[in-house]
């Protein structure tokens, strides 16, 4: 049927893609993961830096959610506990999947394979990766598919479910026509999008198991990690 994205929904889109564009991690962080040291040790540290830069661009783009801050706060920690990792999972497959200048993903994807995590983790993490990186997914598809992640009702400790699932379906109501509008030819790529989510709640449970197995090799968290991540 004919798809119309009303007026709202075209601010909803601009506000959310602003948020997400205007947030991103600082160059000197990412820079330095250009740097010279390869060893296990180097990239762990460089991860956890990147990462505690990254749960911070996080924060704030949350908060620049429509209706998000209109949340009960408790249950704003609580989304934001629950979702860092997926949209963490989200955003690093962003930034792989674009060929970026000098090597940059190589680069990446050099680091997070030597930081010393136990290779059972490796085929899913770049399983995902790849599945992203196939969607060729715009900057508003991803803008808003990592704030459907954020808005996920069926977190740990979330009390006012209704009103995170109304959030979540007026989002998914908005993912679901520009998908439409943007990839006519594909009338199922919603549904491969919806597809990447229930991978990124697998991803999430192993990456419990990856923060485990990191821990008792002694592998050292920032406070910011160890309190998104309950470590430690
Ligand atoms: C604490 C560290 C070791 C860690 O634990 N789990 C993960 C972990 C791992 Cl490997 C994989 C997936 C998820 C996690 Cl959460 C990580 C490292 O997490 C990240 C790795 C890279 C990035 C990243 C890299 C480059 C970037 N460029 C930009 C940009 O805006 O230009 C953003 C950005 C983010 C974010 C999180």
């Amino acid at each position: 049927e004919k798809v119309e994205i009303t007026k709202e929904q075209w601010a909803l889109i601009k506000a959310i893609l602003d948020a997400y564009n205007r947030h991103q991690i600082p160059q000197d962080v990412t820079k330095k993961l250009l740097q010279e040291q390869y060893s296990a040790e180097e990239n762990f540290l460089l991860l956890t830096e990147v990462a505690t830069s990254q749960v911070q661009v996080l924060v704030e783009f949350t908060k620049n959610i429509p209706g998000f801050l209109s949340l009960d706060r408790e249950d704003q920690i609580a989304l934001l506990k629950g979702s860092a990792v997926e949209a963490m999972f989200l955003r690093s497959a962003q930034v792989l999947s674009k060929k970026m200048p000098r090597g940059y993903t190589e680069v990446l994807e050099e680091r997070i394979r030597k930081s010393g995590m136990s290779e059972e983790f490796m085929t899913p993490m770049f399983n995902f990766y790849k599945n992203i990186g196939e969607l060729h997914m715009t900057q508003e598809e991803q803008a808003l598919l990592t704030t459907i992640t954020i808005l996920t009702p069926d977190r740990p400790y979330v009390k006012s479910h209704e009103a995170v699932e109304r959030l979540q379906e007026i989002m998914l109501d908005v993912l679901r026509k520009l998908c439409v509008l943007q990839h006519p030819q594909e009338p199922q790529y919603f549904a491969r999008l919806l597809g990447r989510l229930t991978e990124l709640r697998t991803l999430h449970h192993y990456h419990v198991e990856m923060l485990t197995s990191w821990k008792t090799n002694d592998h050292k968290f920032t406070p910011l990690l160890c309190e998104i991540w309950d470590v430690q």
